[in-house]
């Protein structure tokens, strides 16, 4: 499968510790993957080591057919990573149009800007209405959901979106969540780190449980519903 993440052996940390530990698995081309797991076990440094913001000390990862571990992180993004990470990171002063416009910045999304940004607008509506606005006036929520549009607007192969639901009130992790929903609808590849197991069971097709960085149950969505045991041993839920 071209866009198909595939993870195999990887070691990878910060300095002389490692936080994943010889950690092997998939993430399928149009599905919704889910990695979970307790706090600090690894989640967010995988997502690091995929888009190259941390180089593996061994093993490898491919996209495709392609091995991309060993790459930069500009290079990864350029064959179509797209790493949203936590909280909202957005230019403050710039407009909700602006900030979106930044993430078509390599070549092949620019030229396809508008069009893009029209599948944007379809899929988050408040963005249309906001567009003038300037992101730091915005809610938490909307600010969320303009960094998802502006990962969106990287046209990329693989989108990774690092806790979209973090710090935000219920009602708003439903509307989040129903735009999840409406990109793994469209086909999209997407790896999600979810902090809250449930909502992974809910909205995923396969779930990867990361426990002290190795992977410790892999299942779908469903199975996962029906494991009371691995939620209460490792989540404590
Ligand atoms: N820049 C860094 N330098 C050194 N250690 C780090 C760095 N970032 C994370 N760590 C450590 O790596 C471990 C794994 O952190 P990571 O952020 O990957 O966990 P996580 O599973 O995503 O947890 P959370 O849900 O809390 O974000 C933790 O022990 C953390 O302290």
């Amino acid at each position: 499968m071209p866009d198909e993440l595939v993870i195999s052996h990887l070691t990878a940390g910060y300095g002389h510790q490692s936080v994943l530990q010889d950690l092997s698995l998939r993430a399928e081309a149009g599905r919704l993957t889910a990695l979970i797991g307790p706090n600090g076990h690894g989640k967010t440094t995988l997502l690091r080591a995929i888009s190259g913001l941390i180089r593996p000390k061994s093993g490898e990862i491919r996209l495709g057919a392609e091995r991309i571990s060993g790459l930069g992180a500009e290079t990864i993004v350029a064959r179509g990573i797209v790493h949203v990470p936590q909280g909202d990171l957005l230019f403050p002063d710039m407009t909700v149009l602006e900030n979106l416009r930044m993430g078509a910045f390599l070549p092949a999304a620019a030229r396809q800007e508008k069009s893009v940004l029209e599948e944007v607008f379809t899929l988050l509506p408040k963005l249309r209405d906001r567009q003038s606005q300037i992101a730091r006036t915005l809610s938490g929520g909307e600010r969320r959901m303009v960094g998802i549009g502006r990962g969106l607007m990287a046209s990329g192969r693989v989108l990774m979106l690092d806790e979209p639901s973090l710090g935000l009130a219920p009602i708003v992790i439903e509307q989040i969540y129903e735009v999840i929903a409406g990109l793994r609808r469209a086909g999209r590849s997407i790896l999600l780190v979810e902090e809250n197991a449930m909502r992974a069971a809910v909205i995923a097709d396969q779930v990867h449980l990361l426990d002290h960085g190795t992977l410790a149950w892999s299942g779908t969505g469903a199975e996962l519903s029906g494991r009371s045991e691995l939620l209460e041993t490792y989540l404590g839920v």
